[in-house]
């Protein structure tokens, strides 16, 4: 009994975090079916318990992308999700529950696409788009007109004729294959994270706070839904039809089905041709076609009873392993990855793919040159999922796991309790030694501009670079650096630079650049906050460090044996001798203030004297509030350069002040 209650809490505070990922960092760490079946495992283990309930089980509700940063506007008609499920026979339980409910009257279904993208609400006002919403968490959503404007597909001002006063559409915002994979190409060239799948680079762009980009990053919009109480017709299909000619992109795909043969047809026939569409999609949708009858059916809390989404599984090849490599990362853990015979899987060719650790090895039973299925769900990235034992050769062998670094030749230590192999030898082992001076540099860092995986390691090879304090004494290596092939005086110039802007950096930054393991981005930042500087973290004991918030004993053990190590708190010190900030400033507390209690700003463009997140950090500091889009209640606009027209405009219309970066700082500066 405790133990299904332990599991229907495990469940919900899994799912809450996957959600979490998925809707506002737009980063899922599972693929989209797992976490289906996670979602079916704890509707289950509810309904048998219904004593364990609780309204705010993820069950219950809509994932949420609200984003603090944009103004909500709650939803007149609530936005909910789809009931799903991966089984025809499901699909066909779905219609004759619908007969039943609808008491043996006919009615029709309409198929269309489950376009992969992320739902929007468009208003439109006599003719007019007023206002484009999220969906949030359901019940409110994030305003992201400005942003919309932007898309080339939804048109401004309806054509024809027809239309109600008002009314709503609604559909998907995407980002098609071509230029998803253009984005990812120069997000690969900036060495900034890549996008997972075309939806995730969609609601990432949606959120974007320079409508300036959104507009250069190419999203369209497909609608499928209309609402409102003057509709022309009274069924979804013939609503739609007269959604495209008032200049709506509706689904060309949308069919009307008649029984449930025509439903199986449908999906057998889209389950391979959908590969063709230039846009991403997850599956299909059914939809009871009669407003009428849909009224009748009604909804749960979380999706209608007149439809259901049927997901295509992900897609699977068979494959040859070549042999497996280990590689060693940055913090010495040292991950198999399985090297295939090349395959064409989802539009791209998959050579390699990880295999994360020995258990997994095990638990799949892979020996060499066996035959791999290799799947690829709503991610691009591949995985290993079962071995074809049939095609087995005889006498083949288990894959072994090393026994030593294979890069420095180091016995490996395997840490209790964990599945990850490790090379202890953290200060000689080089590809530990590249990648935390990469991670160092890295964006989120020190932000070292001119510094990529290659860079580092002609850096680590010609001897000049071994550890990040080294970075500050790059100076005396400059006339040398430029005489390496493909590197000119420019290139070194950016990095000397970024070294010395460097400097710059925040204490909490540092702290996370340091590779200390454990030790994460809100980790450091919270270690930053609550002990103030470095020779106070230095000297910690386990108790102290346990005391701060979200620092559990594995994260301070293992600061204490970081610091123990003499090398590390040589490189600590050189840094501090170099300039870079081991300290949070005297005065942070003193950098709060409430001039800009209850202000609502928006920021806008680029700026000269801080960033953006600076900014946002600014505001909130000094008791202000930070929006995406204006709107009445936007008390300043803070335009930096390149600010859209359309936010000036808009700013102008309502008679909100436009205030320049220095006039901001002079409105938080403190009278003393
Ligand atoms: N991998 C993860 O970590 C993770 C986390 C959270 C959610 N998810 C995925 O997201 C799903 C839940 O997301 P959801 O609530 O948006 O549900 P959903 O994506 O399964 O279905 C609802 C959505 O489908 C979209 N849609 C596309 N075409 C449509 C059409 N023709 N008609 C109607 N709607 C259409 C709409 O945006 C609607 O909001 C989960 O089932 C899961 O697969 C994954
Ligand atoms: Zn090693």
């Amino acid at each position: 009994m405790d133990s299904a209650r332990q599991r229907i809490l495990h469940l919900r505070e899994e799912l809450n975090r996957h959600n979490h990922n998925y809707y506002v960092l737009n980063a899922p760490e599972i693929s989209d079916m797992d976490f289906d079946f996670m979602m079916k495992e704890l509707e289950e283990l509810e309904k048998e318990h219904p004593e364990f309930d609780d309204p705010y089980s993820p069950t219950h509700r809509v994932g949420s992308d609200i984003n603090k940063a944009f103004t909500q506007i709650a939803h007149k008609r609530p936005m909910l999700s789809l009931g799903n499920t991966y089984s025809i026979e499901e699909v066909n339980d779905f219609v004759r529950r619908a007969k039943d409910g609808l008491m043996g009257e006919d009615f029709k279904i309409v198929g269309e696409m489950k376009y992969d993208g992320t739902s929007i609400s468009l208003t439109y006002e006599h003719g007019r788009l007023v206002r484009a919403v999220t969906r949030g968490d359901g019940q409110q959503g994030d305003v992201v007109t400005d942003n919309v404007i932007t898309i080339k597909s939804i048109p401004l001002q309806l054509q024809g004729s027809g239309w109600p006063d008002e009314f709503e559409i609604r559909g998907e915002i995407l980002l098609p294959w071509k230029e998803f994979d253009r984005l990812n190409a120069e997000r690969e060239f900036n060495e900034e994270p890549l996008f997972a799948n075309p939806r995730n680079a969609a609601s990432g762009t949606l959120k974007m706070q320079n409508s300036a980009e959104v507009a250069k990053r190419g999203l369209d919009a497909i609608l499928y839904f209309m609402l409102g109480d003057n509709l022309p017709y009274d069924n979804h299909y013939d609503n739609m039809k007269a959604a495209a000619s008032w200049g709506f992109k509706v689904s060309p795909e949308m069919t009307l089905l008649d029984d449930m043969e025509a439903v199986d047809r449908y999906i057998e026939y889209w389950d391979t041709a959908r590969k063709e569409l230039p846009v991403a999609t997850d599956g299909l949708v059914f939809k009871i076609n009669s407003r009428r009858q849909q009224l009748n059916l009604g909804f749960t809390a979380k999706s209608p009873r007149w439809a259901i989404a049927y997901k295509f599984k992900a897609e699977r090849a068979l494959t040859k392993l070549r042999f497996v490599s280990f590689e060693v990362g940055r913090t010495g853990v040292v991950t198999p990855v399985a090297n295939l015979e090349p395959v064409l899987l989802s539009g791209t060719v998959v050579k390699r793919a990880s295999l994360h650790n020995e258990d997994i090895i095990r638990t799949l039973d892979i020996h060499d040159h066996d035959m791999l299925y290799v799947e690829k769900g709503g991610e691009i990235i591949p995985k290993i999922t079962d071995v074809d034992k049939n095609s087995r050769a005889p006498g083949s062998e288990p894959v072994e796991f090393v026994k030593n670094c294979p890069v420095c030749g180091t016995p490996l230590i395997r840490i209790e309790g964990e599945a990850a192999w490790i090379c202890p030898n953290k200060s000689g082992c080089p590809p530990q030694i590249c990648g935390r001076i990469e991670h160092y540099v890295g964006r989120r860092m020190m932000n070292i501009d001119g510094i990529g995986e290659e860079m580092v390691v002609e850096l680590y090879n010609n001897g000049w670079v071994r550890n990040p304090a080294d970075l500050y004494t790059l100076e005396v290596h400059a006339e040398a650096m430029k005489m390496l092939p493909g590197i000119g005086p420019r290139t070194v110039n950016r990095i000397l630079e970024g070294v010395e802007a460097s400097k710059e950096v925040p204490f909490e930054r540092v702290l996370y650049a340091l590779s200390i393991p454990y030790v994460g981005e809100t980790g450091a930042k919270k270690l930053a906050r609550a002990m103030k500087s470095i020779d106070r973290i230095m000297e910690a004991s386990v108790d102290e460090l346990t005391a701060i918030e979200d620092i559990g004993p594995r994260i301070a053990e293992s600061i204490i044996s970081y610091f123990s190590v003499q090398e590390n708190r040589n490189i600590v010190r050189r840094l501090k001798d170099a300039g870079v900030n081991m300290s949070v400033p005297e005065n942070v507390d003193a950098d709060r203030s409430d001039l800009l209690a209850g202000k609502t700003i928006v920021i806008s463009g680029t700026f000269s004297k801080h960033s953006r997140d600076e900014y946002k950090e600014l505001i909130e500091n000094n008791g202000g509030k930070n929006s995406g889009s204006i709107s009445k209640k936007t008390d300043y606009v803070l335009a930096g350069e390149n600010m859209g027209p359309a936010k000036l405009e808009k700013a102008k219309s309502l008679g909100i002040p436009v205030i320049d970066e220095d006039t901001f700082l002079i409105m938080i500066e403190k009278q003393s």
